[in-house]
């Protein structure tokens, strides 16, 4: 299962396990990488915004100096927040970092424009505490500059993150290529079924983000979650990872733990009745208002999320 991949709009297959990397401290995530892809791993998700694609590029150097082929694996990257009016650039500073000359997927880390020369160069603040936006900058604008990428040989790819269906309805009639990738919080308490449908229906793949429920794994102890691991006599990692393979999605699994690496790298698909138990407790949540969603920085927008306040649309 391990091996499984799916096509992306490109005709180049994305592996449906990936290594996530966010919070993953330097002096860790290179072992973590390297030990990855030497035990099987062929996807790594990283970013920009993490910080730590430096040490992310040296766990791919030991990789591939130890046999690994840059060609049998599978790299992504964001562009930040930051940045979106210097798109080429900072994706250069990420080959750089990574010690690529091209990635895999180059995606969008959240459609919206922070001011590139604010007090800070990640997250600048205005006087109030809330991050310096630049409000007349449209993530259309970002995505034309994306799309540039494409003839440059140092993107095979280019995709989104965080997008609802409210914005790729804005971008999909603006964009000349379709994201190939839309990648998003993703798993049984928020199953967020609208938008992977969407997703679908326009050719865009769904990577699933967050799958354990991010930082300390909160998912594992989801009553169905529980009752499709005893079911199967698997670990709840295995369930919630397992449980994107069926609905065509890939899913990145943070960690640091050798064991833990290993572990979640034994992907298996869940059947019907596992995706039932699973299946009927997301609708009742989203029924009742009462998904989950783990990853909501402090933007102060509202990215359109069906489980999200009305509030200020970009
Ligand atoms: N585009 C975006 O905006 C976002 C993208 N992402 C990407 O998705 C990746 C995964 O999401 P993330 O939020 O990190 O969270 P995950 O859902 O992957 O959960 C990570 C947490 O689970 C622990 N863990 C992992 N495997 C096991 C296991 N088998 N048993 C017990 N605990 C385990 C990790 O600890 P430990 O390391 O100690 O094992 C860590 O605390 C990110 O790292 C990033 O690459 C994530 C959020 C937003
Ligand atoms: O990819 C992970 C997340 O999106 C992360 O990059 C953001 O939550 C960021 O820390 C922020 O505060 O905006």
């Amino acid at each position: 299962m391990a091996d499984t991949k799916f096509k992306l709009n490109t005709g180049a297959e994305i592996p449906a396990l990936g290594l996530g990397t966010w919070q993953s401290a330097a002096g860790e995530v290179e072992k973590a990488v390297s030990y990855a892809l030497s035990n099987g791993y062929k996807h790594i998700d990283a970013a920009y915004c993490y910080g730590n694609e430096d040490e992310v590029g040296q766990g791919l150097k030991t990789a591939l100096e130890s046999g690994v082929k840059r060609e049998d694996i599978f790299v992504t990257t964001k562009l930040w927040c930051t940045y979106h009016s210097r798109v080429e650039a900072a994706l250069d500073k990420s080959l750089k970092s990574l010690g690529l000359d091209y990635v895999d997927l180059y995606l969008m880390h959240w459609p919206v424009a922070m001011n590139p020369d604010g007090n800070h160069e990640k997250f600048p603040k205005l006087p109030d505490g809330s991050r310096d936006l630049v409000k007349d900058w449209s993530h259309i604008q970002t995505w034309k500059l994306m799309e540039k990428l494409l003839a440059t040989g140092k993107v095979k790819a280019i995709g989104v993150a965080n997008y609802s269906v409210k914005y790729l309805n804005q971008l999909l009639p603006e964009a000349t290529v379709v994201p190939a990738v839309n990648q998003i919080e993703n798993h049984p308490s928020l199953p967020q079924q609208e938008l992977v449908d969407f997703c679908k229906s326009k050719g865009i793949h769904v990577t699933a983000y967050s799958p354990l429920g991010s930082t300390g794994s909160p998912m594992f102890t989801a009553a169905p979650v529980v009752k499709v691991a005893e079911k199967r006599g698997v670990t709840p990692a295995t369930v919630l990872l397992g449980y994107h393979i069926p609905r065509g999605s890939s899913v990145l699994a943070k960690s640091v733990n050798p064991e833990r690496i290993k572990a979640n790298k034994g992907l298996i698909t869940l059947d019907d009745s596992d995706m039932k138990i699973l299946d009927d407790y997301a609708k009742d949540l989203e029924a009742t208002g009462k998904v989950v969603r783990y990853v909501y920085p402090a933007f102060g927008v509202n990215f359109g999320f069906a489980d999200q306040p009305q509030g200020i649309i970009l």
